[in-house]
């Protein structure tokens, strides 16, 4: 079994700053954001007794990873929410989160194997390769239908070098101004591997190829495959995410946080002595003011704060990009799919839809309900749609999403939907080529005003909600510094290629310079 906070023995950890076991005097923070950054930034600095105040938008905690519940029309109420979400055993800092409020994890409920199909029913697997690389990806790409030692031997090994001792944050001088699909063609993958290695990727990242940097790219490839030992294989959670976040908020209660939900903060000033954050009726005085909204929403409110931080600091800000519209479809049907259905099946080649989860593989909601009626819960997942705020396009998405189901799971064919709901959303972050070196990062030329969030520069490898929680950590760990107060650990995938004979390789061969692996402050 895989230890609660991870099994690699070259995984890095960033000690605390060290300091006081509390901060003295006491402090007020304001935390704007209730996702996972606000989540961890506000146990971060509660935990060392500052007074922390976190606002969210919605009636939620959890963010993008929040739920709600709908009723149905047999009259059940269930669980809603964006839907499936893998958490890899390498998400490190995630799991310490939820570690704070549940020590064993036990919410969280191994996936045993995520195939992925492509557009010719060619079907790859995770299940039962070796951990360690790189001996998982070269076991993948040797049993894969779509790669095979064919398509081994030919990619462009020159090419492919970076991918192999991607070092932080040196990769992203080297491949950030390049976009991840012509990096993909430089490396000459075969067509149908990369849809699967590769694209799978880019689109969870929402982003066509053509739009996002390949350093990103890179650094995914890095965390998920070739820089860690934690497995391929990830965990989800088997409660659903309108009660996942429960236990961490009552974590926060008991350190005195104040959770105000539903609430929006709609602007900031700064004081003499810090801040004043408006939200709702109130005015909050701040010694510091944890910035933890998705990227729609920073822009929002820093453009609705005009007194706060320098011009070039303000554009940055506004310059963050977000991904095209995404879909999610899920649907309440009258009889099972097939038994053989895997929990999430990642689809290739098969526009609009990107994957398949049946939810009561997993979550207890849905499989309550499966068992009354009979029935099975399915989501759908359509990233990245060009075009996705217009009408025509959604309803077309719609069907189209409704038509590849039938294709992969023709048992669904027979199946009438007892219930349907269709959410779509536009509050991703995208990292287009080139972008890196002007985005925002953690500190900010504001004393006392910190950013956190899965948009904000990291250099670290992370990703999604990975980089969602490094970045709160790491917040939290910055306004404790100031205040001579200790912060807490942080831990990522090794920062570099963790194998010398390739890392060697690289250097020698490798279509880019040598460096220094990010022995840096990652702030
Ligand atoms: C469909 C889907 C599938 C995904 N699958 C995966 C996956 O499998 N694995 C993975 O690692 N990641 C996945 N992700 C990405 C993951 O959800 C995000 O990376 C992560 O949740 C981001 O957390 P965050 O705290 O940075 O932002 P958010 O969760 O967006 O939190 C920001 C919060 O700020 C609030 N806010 C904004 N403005 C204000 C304001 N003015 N006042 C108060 N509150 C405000 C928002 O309401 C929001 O709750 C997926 C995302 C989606 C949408």
């Amino acid at each position: 079994m895989t230890p609660p906070l991870g099994r690699d023995r070259l995984r890095r950890t960033i000690a605390a700053p060290s300091g006081t076991p509390t901060v003295a005097p006491q402090r007020r923070a304001v935390v704007v954001g209730g996702g996972i950054a606000g989540l961890a930034a506000a146990t971060g600095l509660a935990e060392r007794g500052v007074a922390v105040e976190l606002v969210e938008r919605q009636p939620y905690l959890g963010g993008r990873v929040g739920g709600w519940t709908v009723s149905l029309p047999d009259g059940h109420r269930t669980g809603m929410s964006r839907g499936f979400h893998a958490f890899f055993r390498q998400y490190y800092n995630l799991r310490a989160l939820l570690a704070r409020a549940e020590p064993d994890l036990s919410v969280l409920r191994p996936v045993p194997d995520y195939p992925l199909v492509d557009a010719h029913g060619r079907v790859d697997s995770f299940r039962g390769l070796p951990r360690t690389p790189p001996w998982n990806a070269l076991a993948f790409a040797l049993r894969s239908p779509t790669f095979g030692a064919s398509g081994l031997l030919r990619v462009a090994a020159r090419e492919a070098l970076p991918l192999v001792d991607v070092r932080l944050p040196d990769v992203y001088t080297t491949l950030d101004d390049l976009d991840a699909r012509t990096f993909l063609d430089r490396v000459r993958f075969p067509d149908a591997a990369r849809h699967l290695a590769f694209d799978v990727f880019s689109r969870s990242f929402f982003a066509p190829s053509e739009r996002l940097s390949a350093a990103e790219l890179a650094v995914m490839f890095h965390l998920y495959f070739l820089g860690s030992a934690e497995g391929l294989v990830f965990d989800v959670p088997h409660r659903p995410f309108h009660t996942l976040w429960q236990p961490l908020a009552t974590h926060l209660a008991t350190h005195g946080v104040r959770v105000r939900t539903g609430v929006a903060v709609e602007g900031i000033e700064r004081t003499g002595e810090g801040f004043r954050v408006h939200a709702g009726d109130t005015a909050t005085a701040a010694d510091a003011v944890v910035l933890a909204a998705d990227v729609p929403g920073l822009r929002e409110l820093v453009a609705s704060s005009p007194g706060l931080g320098p011009p070039w600091w303000r554009d940055q800000v506004a310059g963050l990009a977000t991904a095209p519209p995404f879909c999610v479809l899920r649907a309440w049907l009258d009889r099972p799919v097939d038994p053989a259905r895997p929990a999430f099946l990642a689809t290739g080649g098969r526009p609009p839809l990107d994957n398949v989860s049946v939810l009561d593989r997993y979550d207890t909601d849905a499989a309550t309900w499966a068992s009354h009626t009979g029935g099975s819960v399915v989501e759908l997942h359509a990233y990245s749609v060009t075009d996705g705020n217009d009408a025509r396009v959604r309803r077309d998405t719609r069907s189209r999403l409704w038509r590849r189901l039938r294709e992969v799971y023709p048992e669904t064919r027979a199946a009438r939907a007892v219930s349907e709901e269709v959410l779509w959303r536009a509050d991703c972050p995208l990292f287009p080529p080139g972008s890196f070196t002007s985005r925002p990062g953690i500190s900010t030329p504001v004393p006392g005003l910190v950013l956190a969030g899965d948009g904000i520069r990291v250099d670290l490898p992370v990703a999604l909600m990975e980089r969602a929680a490094t970045t709160g950590r790491l917040a939290a760990n910055h306004l404790l510094a100031g205040w001579g107060a200790a912060g807490h650990d942080v831990v990522t995938v090794p920062t570099r290629g963790r194998n010398a004979a390739l890392r060697a390789l690289a250097a020698r061969f490798g279509a880019r310079p040598d460096g220094v692996a990010g022995e840096h402050a990652p702030v």
